[in-house]
């Protein structure tokens, strides 16, 4: 496949040397410093783009990926709360879009055992639950787009919980969550590629679900294999349509 590899930075580079190791070419590399060479033309000689970029720059991406009918798998987070626009572009102009949060196959497990978790805690009312995530400290966006799946994973099959609220621990806003809330907290240390715990406290004991990443190889081979499954399909997926 020709891949056009929209941010070129810390997980774009990876993806490049998973994709030629797959055997796929790449035809474009964008980052801050060529984005004039990102054109509908440029776009065009790809059989697929690949986002891993800004939570500023993806719409516009996903938007000139859309305009070149191109099909985008995108990596990057900070943007959901614009995803039902999103789809709707997506269906009313034909096109393809795939997006996860998290492309590693260990997180995709660990989305399903979060949920399997939740409703059994529904019979357990004295467990109180809570997210907290770390990321290295260039991370643009909090929380990180997996402590969102997380916590509407939580939300969606947990009772006593409707819905989430952040805190980012080091600032000074302190957050004093309601009994149907549930706090995701964010840590920000040097050279975390990411580590989610899920953590079920009661006054007698604790029941912890954690995933860690060693590294970034996870996310990025996953959005390779991710662009290999969407090149014949059609519409608006997510990560989860591979996993099912
Ligand atoms: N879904 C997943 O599995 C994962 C998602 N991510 C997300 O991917 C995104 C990128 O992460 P990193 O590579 O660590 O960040 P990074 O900061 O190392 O790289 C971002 C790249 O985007 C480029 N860029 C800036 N403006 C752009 C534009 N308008 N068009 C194209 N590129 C532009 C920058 O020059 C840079 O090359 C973040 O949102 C992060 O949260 C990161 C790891 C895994
Ligand atoms: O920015 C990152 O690095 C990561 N971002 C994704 C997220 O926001 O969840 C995935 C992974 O945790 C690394």
């Amino acid at each position: 496949m020709k891949i056009a590899l929209l941010g070129y930075g810390k997980m774009g580079q990876i993806i490049e040397k998973f994709a030629l190791e797959r055997g796929h070419e790449i035809v474009l590399k964008i980052s801050v410093d060529n984005l004039e060479d990102l054109t509908r033309q440029s776009l065009k000689g790809a059989d697929v783009a690949i986002d891993f970029s800004t939570p500023d720059s993806v719409l516009g991406n996903i938007s000139a990926c859309f305009d070149a009918n191109v099909p985008v798998v995108v990596g990057t987070t900070g943007w959901y709360g614009k995803l039902q626009e999103v789809k709707n572009d997506c269906d009313s102009s034909n096109n393809t879009l795939l997006y996860g949060s998290n492309f590693s196959i260990g997180v995709n497990l660990f989305f399903k055992l979060n949920q399997t978790l939740a409703k059994l805690m529904n019979n357990y009312p004295a467990y109180e639950v809570q997210v907290e995530e770390i990321h290295h400290t260039q991370k643009l966006d909090a929380p990180s787009g997996t402590a969102i799946t997380i916590a509407e994973g939580i939300v969606d099959h947990l009772e006593r919980k409707s819905e989430w609220l952040n805190e980012v621990v080091g600032t000074d806003v302190e957050l004093f969550p309601k009994a149907d809330q549930l706090l995701i907290e964010s840590h920000r240390i040097e050279n975390i590629p990411g580590t989610h715990t899920v953590i079920y406290s009661s006054e007698v004991d604790e029941i912890e679900i954690k995933h860690t990443a060693h590294s970034r190889a996870g996310f990025a081979l996953g959005a390779v294999v991710a662009a290999e499954w969407l090149k014949d399909k059609k519409g608006f997926f997510s990560i989860n349509d591979i996993f099912e």
